[in-house]
């Protein structure tokens, strides 16, 4: 994948004596590591010293490193600050809180604060529902993680989560106009996290759970959704799952296989791998074997993970055993959610004609696609630089946006649905083609079909609690 990463970019602040040829010295450094320079700016300049901040091309992270390294290492140069346009992008936060209504004299704050809030609080005292319509709650989702299961990297905590969840946010904003705020908590216990989270519901519309470790995931959901009338939807789970249905839906057109037909491996059956699998059934697969770190999950079998109980007496007809490579044999369909470099050539070469391989483990994906495309009839990873971005950001926005617009009590089965084969759908019978099973994210059409799909089948299975509106967008 070396050179889907060679646009990356480094700026590197240097601080430079002010003696005649250094520069040459820092282009010729910089060109022997094999960095390009894309620009230099000048910063200060005084007599003694002058500051430039370079930026260079390089590969990857690595090779950034070892340039870095070649100018520490000239004479005369300081290297003061090296920052790339990833964590410059990220300065300061990506979210920011905007108000709707200006104040500008005494009289608008007698309105919109003080006594005249009085007002719409004894409103809403006396009727709860009215907070759908004098508050942000109609609009807001809370994006709330505890931080242990974020992205591929792991359990690192709820800080370092934040700007997962900050990204969240934004694209909440950006492609549904939903308002939604990171809440990172610093608590891995179950019961507290249900607590919090119902404590503060009242000021949202809607509770996205993200990255939260499995199998704790399963039983926060539940809680949470027994307990509270706005739609708790945990993305990694049906997020993914409805994507990946849509994805495999159109996969199985180019292919020429029956959707129920396909022989599925799942790897991974953590929170997305479990879900997936259900919503798999739900639309008519049998045949899907489940692997994960201790090879296939089998039945007779006693797993500590009751959800892998589960697993084991609801999947895997034929009862094979052993690993993947075992569950591989003749599979129809590989899909990845467990980590890095899980699938090998060797295995994408045992699978049925035309394999259709999703290889979603982010930030690095099961398989290197551009190793995999030999050998596969379609191939889609997690990831923006390639085809086929198989990403919960297809449907996240636009089922939130859907489920607020009708002011839902929850996101359920038929919702789900209704928005995997709204994604199908917005792919054309002359546009499908193995290069283009999904939309892409940027195509407005996703998210006003997933809306419009999800809003449908909430009023049919009677959870909106709002009349039948015309569609606005969610500004109304
Ligand atoms: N493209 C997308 O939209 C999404 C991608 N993902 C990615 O999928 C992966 C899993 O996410 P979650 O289900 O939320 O995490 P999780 O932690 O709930 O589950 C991961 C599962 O993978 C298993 N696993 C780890 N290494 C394995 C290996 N070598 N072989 C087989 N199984 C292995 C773990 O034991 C665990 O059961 C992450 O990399 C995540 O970034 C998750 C959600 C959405
Ligand atoms: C995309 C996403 O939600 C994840 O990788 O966890
Ligand atoms: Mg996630």
């Amino acid at each position: 994948m070396a050179q889907r990463l060679a646009s990356m970019r480094i700026i590197v602040r240097l601080e430079i004596e002010n003696t005649g040829s250094i520069f040459s010295y820092i282009a010729t450094a910089i060109g022997a590591s094999g960095g390009d320079i894309v620009a230099v700016d000048l910063i200060q300049s005084r007599r003694d010293v002058v500051v430039r901040d370079i930026t260079i091309a390089v590969e990857n992270r690595a090779h950034g490193d070892r340039i870095v390294q070649a100018l520490a290492a000239l004479p005369g140069v300081k290297v003061v600050n090296v920052s790339d346009r990833i964590f410059l992008a990220h300065l300061g936060g990506k979210i920011e809180v905007k108000p709707r209504v200006q104040v500008k004299t005494r009289d608008d704050l007698s309105v919109v604060y003080t006594p005249g809030v009085a007002d719409v609080c004894r409103a809403i005292a006396e009727d709860p529902a009215k907070a759908f319509t004098l508050t942000i709650k109609r609009n807001t989702v809370a994006v709330v993680t505890d931080g242990t299961a974020v992205l591929g990297l792991g359990n690192i905590g709820p800080a370092a989560a934040l700007p997962v969840m900050e990204g969240k946010a934004m694209l909440f904003k950006q492609f549904a106009g939903v308002d939604a705020f990171p809440i990172c908590l610093d608590t891995t216990d179950p019961d507290e996290i249900v607590r919090i989270v119902k404590a503060i519901a009242p000021a949202f519309g809607g509770i996205n759970l993200e990255d939260i470790s499995s199998p704790r995931c399963f039983e926060i959901e539940e809680r949470l959704k027994e307990e509270l009338d706005i739609p708790v939807f945990h993305d990694d789970q049906h997020g993914t799952a409805v994507v990946v249905l849509a994805g495999l839906m159109n996969a199985a057109r180019v292919v020429g296989k029956e959707l129920a037909d396909l022989r599925v491996v799942v790897c991974g059956i953590g929170a997305a791998g479990v879900a997936i699998s259900k919503m798999l059934m739900a639309a008519g697969i049998t045949n899907i074997v489940g692997v994960d770190r201790v090879g296939i999950i089998e039945r007779g079998k006693t797993y500590e993970n009751p959800m892998w109980q589960w697993y084991a007496e609801h999947t895997n007809p034929e009862n094979r055993h052993g690993t993947l490579d075992d569950a591989i044999e003749g599979a129809d369909a590989f899909i990845g959610v467990s980590a890095p470099n899980v699938l090998k050539v060797e295995h994408v070469k045992k699978m049925a004609k035309d394999p259709i391989v999703f290889a979603m483990a982010n930030p690095v994906p099961e398989i290197d696609p551009d190793e995999a495309a030999p050998y596969v009839a379609v191939m889609a990873t997690g990831r923006s630089d390639y085809p086929n971005q198989v990403n919960n950001l297809l449907c996240f926005p636009g089922i939130f946006r859907g489920a607020l617009n009708c002011r839902a009590r929850q996101i359920n089965e038929a919702m789900k649905l209704a928005a995997a084969r709204a994604i199908a759908s917005v792919v054309s019978d002359e546009e499908l083609h193995a290069e283009y099973i999904i939309p892409s994210v940027f195509n407005k059409r996703v998210v006003e079909a997933v809306a419009a799909a999800v809003e449908q089948a909430a009023y049919e299975t009677g959870v909106a609690r709002r009349e039948r509106q015309p569609r606005t967008g969610g500004d109304d």
